[in-house]
């Protein structure tokens, strides 16, 4: 918003042209009154050049009052040029008159404001008490320095008296018409059809003041009546018009000696006063001017309030209405009236009460009464009124209330907000967000009371949620895990010491499920044991198909996974001598013919079977022959490479598959076997047992032979072993169809050992 007062010294910036037209304006006013000075006195009754200096300066920013006086004064001492007044004799007049226009001037620029500086009586009378008063007296008293030495206290008296008077009546003539003219009023009045009344009242004041001083006694009363009139009818820059040629027709009326304002007494008026009646006429037509400019703006501002607050209930998009103190609708605007479904003449016929649902009445009267007691100054309350139609609607209802003067309660002004749908679609929300709740604390019960670990995490695959279950899996509370990479809170590998699944996502279930026990997956938890666990992950998506993260259910198998093993091992291994059985060895002779097959390796297949070994049950009983089997397991087990595969068959036969090894070095491991076991001796409950065993061997040598037929000729070269004198290795021979006897340099026993007592 631009401040007025800069905006006023904007609008009259001091030019060459402005100051040529004031320095002509001054030249032609001087002139006339000097005129009128040369024809009647010494000092003229009305000097106007200051009064038109005053309102120029006022309107200029200082810097622009050098040039301003300068015009002034050049016009000042023109007029007295023309008329042949020595220099040094106006001079000081001169002086005084620019001394005065700028005191006035700037006194006034500090008291009233740029923009409008007579708005009301309070500013005219500063105006009054400055330039018609303060200003004029400050003049006079310069003017006598000027002239002291050179006249008496007569002549210093009169013409102190008459300087004041001339000045102080032709600044309130002229001063408040310069002080309130805006540019561009002249040509708005010359073009307009106001010009025509102002005429016509011009004219007719006039002649009104020329008839009262002509023809009426107390001339001065009767012309107070027309500018009274004036003052009143018409707006302030027009009756200042009025006054100042009403003023300067009656000093020029008296001045030419058509009539005279010298009041027909019997004491001489000096010549001074003579204008003193004008000033008192002026002063109160130019009070009442004043006076009703301040009404007709303050009437003005408040029909345009009024318009604004009128547009602004009537055309407002919420209900507006005034309500009396007693509750009575006194007035209503188109939106309430829509809302309610009543005709506003209807409506107004209504009280509040009338039409507030009666549940919500007794707190819309407590708050009510509480603003009319002054406790609180507006309230605003959701309330329920009664449409027409009997329907019932929720409305946000904002009261305050308007007083008068005296503080008195005129009405309230209430503004009534439809939020009827909000309110229903509050209870809507509010239902949704219970069974929310709901839902979510079942869900969050569920997942607390079943016995998978449950995860979830967010798009950037971090933790948002675990349950007590993967709590207690990963060894990693919800708190410490949320907001952490899943990837580094659930440690998942293929088999307790494979490497660790880095994308949990892009893992495939199907996999994991068909997987052999070994392979199987295991969590690893923080400061936890480790866990063989079931995976499912899940993405979670948005209705939009978005991902928003996944959902990892771990399933805590590890009981299962254990008996899985143990029946696994009893399938494949003999549990008296843990070696593997029959079927176990099976498979590992298919294996080794696969070998054979692709990488041409030959193997050796070996039957040992115990010699005598039913007199060690029968001697020392069947617990006996189970120790001694697990013995010699034992001993057989650490005689052969670990690659190498032994089984118990059954009783107290045993098989061996010597991979990838040559057949002689099968004979000589073989026979270092029985040699062992020969020698082997027994203890059982302080007494010593010996047995020996029988050996036959074959080679695996070529793919074409099915397994059985390796195992039926190991088994007859062990048969041939057994029967050829025990405690020896022979090794199967296809030519001779007969397995051949194979020492290794030294002669087989004729005896074989039995278990006998050692
Ligand atoms: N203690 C024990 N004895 C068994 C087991 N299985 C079989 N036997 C016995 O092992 C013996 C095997 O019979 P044989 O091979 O004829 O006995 P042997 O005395 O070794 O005969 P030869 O082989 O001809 O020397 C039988 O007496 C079975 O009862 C077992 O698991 N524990």
């Amino acid at each position: 918003m631009e401040k007025s007062k800069p905006l006023s010294r904007r609008i009259y910036r001091a030019n060459w042209t402005s100051c040529l037209l004031l320095g002509i304006s001054i030249c032609l006013l001087a002139l006339t009154c000097l005129s009128i000075i040369q024809k009647s006195s010494s000092l003229a009754g009305m000097w106007l050049p200051t009064a038109l200096l005053i309102p120029v300066l006022f309107h200029n920013r200082y810097r622009a009052w050098i040039p301003l006086l300068g015009s002034a004064a050049l016009g000042i001492a023109a007029s007295h040029t023309i008329l042949g007044t020595p220099f040094f004799h106006y001079l000081p007049y001169l002086i005084n008159n620019l001394i005065e226009g700028a005191l006035c001037a700037a006194l006034l620029r500090r008291m009233l404001p740029a923009q409008d500086p007579l708005s009301g009586l309070g500013s005219w009378m500063k105006f009054l008490f400055v330039a018609v008063i303060f200003c004029p007296l400050v003049g006079a008293l310069i003017m006598l320095l000027f002239i002291l030495p050179a006249h008496t206290p007569a002549e210093l008296q009169s013409r102190f008296v008459t300087w004041f008077m001339s000045e102080a009546v032709a600044i309130l003539a002229l001063t408040p018409l310069g002080l309130i003219y805006q540019r561009g009023y002249l040509s708005k009045l010359l073009t307009s059809r106001r010009l025509f009344g102002l005429l016509l009242t011009l004219i007719l004041t006039l002649a009104a003041g020329y008839l009262a001083l002509k023809w009426l006694p107390y001339t001065f009363a009767f012309i107070t009546i027309p500018l009274l009139w004036c003052a009143i009818r018409l707006p302030r820059i027009e009756a200042f018009i009025i006054f100042l040629a009403v003023t300067l027709m009656i000093a020029l009326l008296h001045t030419s000696g058509i009539i005279s304002v010298q009041p027909r007494l019997s004491i001489q008026v000096p010549q001074g006063l003579i204008f003193l009646p004008l000033l008192l006429i002026l002063m109160p037509a130019n009070a009442m001017a004043m006076a009703m400019h301040a009404l007709r703006a303050e009437k003005s501002h408040i029909t345009q309030s009024e318009n604004r607050f009128r547009n602004a209930m009537e055309y407002s998009a919420i209900g507006m209405t005034l309500v009396s103190p007693e509750g009575k609708l006194l007035q209503v605007n188109k939106a309430l009236c829509q809302l309610l479904g009543y005709e506003a003449e209807y409506l107004t016929t209504l009280t509040f009460q009338e039409i507030t649902y009666h549940d919500d009445l007794g707190k819309d009267l407590m708050l009510l009464q509480q603003l009319l007691n002054d406790e609180i100054q507006s309230y605003t309350l959701e309330k329920r009124y009664m449409r027409r139609s009997g329907e019932i609607i929720w409305t946000l209802l904002a009261v305050s209330l308007v007083r008068d003067e005296h503080h008195n309660p005129l009405y309230f002004i209430s503004q009534i907000e439809d939020i009827n749908e909000l309110k229903h679609t509050e209870v809507t929300n509010k239902r949704l967000s219970e069974a929310l709740h709901e839902e979510k604390e079942l869900l969050h019960i569920t997942l607390n009371s079943i016995n998978e670990a449950v995860i979830s995490t967010d798009r950037n695959m971090n933790i948002t949620f675990m349950n007590p279950v993967a709590e207690k899996m990963t060894g990693w509370t919800e708190q410490q895990a949320q907001g952490q990479p899943v990837s580094r809170i659930v440690l998942i590998s293929k088999g307790a010491g494979g490497p660790l699944i880095d994308n949990l996502l892009q893992f495939d279930i199907n996999e994991n499920l068909h997987s052999s026990v070994e392979r199987s997956l295991v969590l690893h938890g923080q400061h936890t044991a480790l866990f063989d666990v079931q995976l499912a992950v899940s993405p979670l998506r948005t209705l939009k198909d978005e991902p928003i993260g996944i959902v990892l259910v771990l399933q805590d198998v590890s009981k299962s996974r254990e008996l899985m093993r143990k029946l696994s091992y009893s399938a494949s291994h003999d549990l008296l001598t843990g070696l593997s059985n029959r079927g176990s060895f099976e498979s590992s002779l298919k294996k080794a013919l696969n070998v054979t097959a692709t990488q041409r390796q030959s193997h050796v297949l070996a039957f040992i079977d115990l010699d005598h070994f039913k007199a060690i049950n029968d001697t020392a009983g069947h617990a006996a022959g189970d120790e001694l089997l697990r013995q010699l397991s034992t001993l057989m087990q650490e005689n052969i490479r670990n690659s190498d595969r032994l089984a118990r068959l059954g009783g107290d036969e045993f098989a061996l598959i010597l991979f990838d090894c040559p057949q002689e070095q099968g004979l000589i491991t073989l026979q270092h076997l029985v040699d062992k076991i020969n020698n082997f001796y027994f203890i059982w409950e302080g007494n010593g047992y010996r047995i020996g065993a029988s050996a036959g061997m074959t080679q695996i040598n070529d793919a074409n032979v099915t397994g059985s037929e390796y195992m039926a000729q190991a088994d007859m070269a062990c048969y041939i072993a057994k029967h050829n004198g025990r405690g020896r290795v022979y090794k199967y021979e296809p030519e001779q169809k007969n397995a051949i006897a194979y020492t290794s340099g030294e002669t087989p026993p004729e005896n074989p050992q039995s278990g006998a007592q050692g």
